[in-house]
């Protein structure tokens, strides 16, 4: 086994509160969350409705900004960065697999999986070029380069926004509801796909879901319940983790 000069931490947030609103209406949406995401590892944020994932996804993925507390992002404290830098890190450090597939219509899939490294004025690099043709091909694209988004099936627009996602090599990814729009069949492959980034290329990711078979796939479970993380367990299975928000859900 090698040894990785790399922390073993890939995105930590400590203390963070974040609220919305007005003093005397004020929404508290995090109270108070510490998180570590480990890094190479699969983590799946769970919980009920409105009790703050998205929000916490977005302030770690740096789409939001916190009330209080710190963030931070490999060796970097994001806490503080202005618009602009966030845009620079999303863009080089962070991919996203949303629901919604959020493809460009008018691009073809080669287009659509090449736009982070246009929307950044460059072009990838023969290494990378590499790495987009093996994603292409592990992901069953490569005899869809050509078509635009609406000629494609559901799971081939997630594995499309997968390959985009994955194409810069970002430092973590961030999943949410990744499979919400899919049958179960194609949710489960899609699931399969974002285990092996992680357990064959040591890709990071986070992943939002309230589906108990989506978060079985994770190496690592976190709970939230009204702004806070109340259960952090390690993989489980699908009955374990439906059983332990039943659990949860009794309990509130
Ligand atoms: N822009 C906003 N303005 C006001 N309140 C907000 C805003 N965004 C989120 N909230 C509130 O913050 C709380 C947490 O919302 P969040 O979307 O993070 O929850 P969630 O766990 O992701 O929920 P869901 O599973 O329903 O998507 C909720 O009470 C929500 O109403």
């Amino acid at each position: 086994m090698t040894t990785s000069a790399q922390p073993s931490v890939v995105a930590s947030v400590h203390g963070l509160r974040k609220s919305y609103g007005p003093a005397e209406n004020q929404v508290v949406a995090l109270d108070g969350v510490d998180l570590e995401i480990e890094r190479g590892r699969f983590t799946a944020i769970m919980g009920p409705s409105g009790s703050g994932k998205s929000t916490l996804m977005h302030i770690m993925a740096g789409l939001d900004q916190a009330t209080a507390g710190r963030v931070r992002l490999g060796d970097q404290d994001i806490t503080d960065l202005d618009d602009g830098q966030l845009t620079i890190l999303r863009r080089r450090r962070v991919g996203f697999v949303f629901q919604a597939f959020n493809l460009v219509p008018t691009l073809d899939v080669a287009a659509n999986i090449r736009l982070p490294f246009e929307l950044d004025a460059r072009r990838p690099t023969g290494e990378e070029q590499s790495w987009i043709d093996v994603l292409v091909s592990t992901l069953g694209l490569a005899s869809r380069l050509g078509h635009r988004p609406h000629e494609l099936s559901g799971g081939q627009q997630q594995r499309v926004a997968i390959a985009r996602a994955l194409a810069t090599r970002p430092e973590l990814l961030f999943a949410d509801e990744p499979t919400g729009n899919l049958d179960s069949r194609t949710g489960r492959s899609v699931l399969a796909l974002l285990a092996a980034a992680s357990t064959e290329y040591g890709q990071s990711i986070a992943m939002v879901t309230h589906d108990p078979i989506a978060a079985s796939y994770a190496d690592r479970i976190v709970f939230l319940a009204d702004g806070r993380v109340v259960e952090d367990r390690p993989r489980s299975t699908a009955e374990q983790i439906s059983a332990l928000m039943l659990g949860m859900e009794r309990a509130a």
